[in-house]
């Protein structure tokens, strides 16, 4: 039934002894979309994705992937989805191409061995050990092994953590490959670019709990977006704030230096050097900001540093 969510998570509830990992995390995944979930470190993402992968047991709550417990047995689900774990485990001897066709050989329909392995670099170190791939080597490994299956679900664990730029890049082509052939993809990061990349929808949790969700532009929307610049002092701020859109302000913090807050569109800029122009006034260094989703997710979160 495609209706029905990806992922549906309810009040789940994880705990390590007397560390309580998850604390009541609601979240819902539509299906063909990427989702990224955000968070500080130890914030509970990592043991949120184990637990969709059946690798964990929540202590309360309920987590439905594809409409399946995780948990149960025989239910098929296992081959359905395709997890890169944070720390992918591969056997120290055996060779990178040999863990990869291992992996095709597991699935009734694998992706083409050769073409993926090209896709991501592979190539020239699949006759390596396992033991010595570097580090960016045995990430693409696992990527490469969590989709070789074609699944319709995949979870990757930090999928560009500590690769270069151009394996990211490939990375990030992959994930879109994916997505534009019908595959939910649910990912965490660090990386608030590679979010507001590639992700459709955003979940932040803190604390092992979800604290916002949305499109990046929406979580983006309004807040801290500014656009600057500089003119004769005095200007008729009450006139120039009649001609702005709605929701829009301007100030003059120092003579002669202007800030127009609200969301910064074409449109506003488009407005403002129009009403200088009618009133004769020569914008100079005009700059615009927008907010970022690195700004709302440290607004969010906080600024400490967690333990
Ligand atoms: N196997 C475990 N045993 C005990 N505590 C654990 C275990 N795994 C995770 N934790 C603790 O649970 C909390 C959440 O960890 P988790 O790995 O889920 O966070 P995370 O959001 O993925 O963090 P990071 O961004 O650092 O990878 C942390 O306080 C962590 O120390």
């Amino acid at each position: 039934m495609t209706s029905e969510a990806a992922v549906r998570i309810t009040g789940l509830v994880k705990r390590y002894g007397r560390t309580t990992a998850v604390d009541g995390l609601d979240l819902t995944v539509r299906r063909e979309t990427v989702t990224a979930v955000l968070g500080p470190n130890g914030a509970g993402k990592t043991t949120t994705l184990e637990t969709c992968e059946g690798y964990r047991r929540p202590d309360a709550g309920t987590v439905r992937v594809l409409g399946l417990d995780p948990m149960a047995r025989g239910g098929g689900l296992r081959a359905r989805i395709g997890v890169m774990p944070q720390h992918g485990g591969g056997y120290p001897g055996a060779r990178a191409m040999e863990l990869l066709r291992h992996a095709a050989r597991l699935h009734a329909h694998p992706l083409p061995v050769p073409e993926l392995a090209e896709r991501l670099g592979l190539g020239s170190c699949g006759r390596t050990p396992y033991r010595r791939l570097s580090g960016g080597q045995r990430q693409r490994l696992a990527l490469a092994m969590a989709v070789v299956g074609r699944p319709e679900l995949v979870f990757l664990d930090e999928p560009t953590a500590g690769l270069d730029p151009q394996a990211r890049r490939a990375v990030w082509g992959l994930v879109r490959q994916l997505r534009a052939d019908g595959v939910t993809v649910v990912l965490t990061t660090h990386f608030m670019d590679e979010a507001e990349e590639l992700a459709d929808r955003v979940a932040i949790i803190d604390d092992g709990r979800l604290i916002a969700e949305g499109t990046p532009a929406g979580l983006c929307r309004g807040g801290g977006d500014s656009l600057r610049f500089a003119g004769r002092p005095g200007l008729d701020l009450a006139a120039l704030r009649s001609a702005l859109p709605l929701g829009s302000g301007v100030d003059e913090p120092t003579p002669g230096l202007y800030r127009v807050t609200g969301e910064v569109t074409p449109h506003l800029l488009a407005t403002v050097t129009a009403w200088c122009a009618q009133h004769g006034v020569l914008p100079d260094r005009i700059t615009t900001r927008r907010h970022t989703l690195e700004d709302v997710f440290l607004e969010l979160t906080g600024k400490e540093l967690r333990p």
